[in-house]
């Protein structure tokens, strides 16, 4: 494999959102898909990728795409931060940038 993937492929700390793009054209015709959606699922879960077929025009699955993104900020990125910067989780410290920028509007 060659390209942006398989450098990503190479950074243990990257997660990988594979999005197949504009499902509302297989509503119209299923023929139209480019890629088996059992290819692509193997192709996802072979290198540890979270798949969405989305929807510019419908805005299907695009919410959830976002939302899974930022889920998983919070729960890995965020948390490993929190842990190395101080050595633990000091829960008595509200003011630190992290709880504002995660849970603070
Ligand atoms: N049906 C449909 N058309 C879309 C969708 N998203 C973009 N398009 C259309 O696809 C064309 C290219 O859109 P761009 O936003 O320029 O996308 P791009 O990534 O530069 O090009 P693509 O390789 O076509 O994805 C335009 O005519 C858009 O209107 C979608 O979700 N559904």
């Amino acid at each position: 494999m060659v390209g942006p993937v398989s450098v990503l492929l190479g950074d243990q700390n990257c997660r990988i959102y594979l999005c197949g793009t504009k499902s509302d054209l297989l509503e119209e015709d299923r023929r139209r898909r480019g890629v088996d959606f059992h290819d692509v699922q193997d192709y996802a879960d072979e290198i540890k990728a979270e798949l969405f077929e989305t929807s510019s025009k419908t805005g299907q699955s695009v919410d959830e795409l976002f939302q899974k993104v930022a889920e998983d900020y919070v729960r890995f990125t965020a948390f490993q931060l929190m842990t190395e910067e101080k050595g633990g989780i000091d829960l008595s410290q509200r003011s630190s940038p992290y709880f504002y920028s995660c849970c603070h509007h």
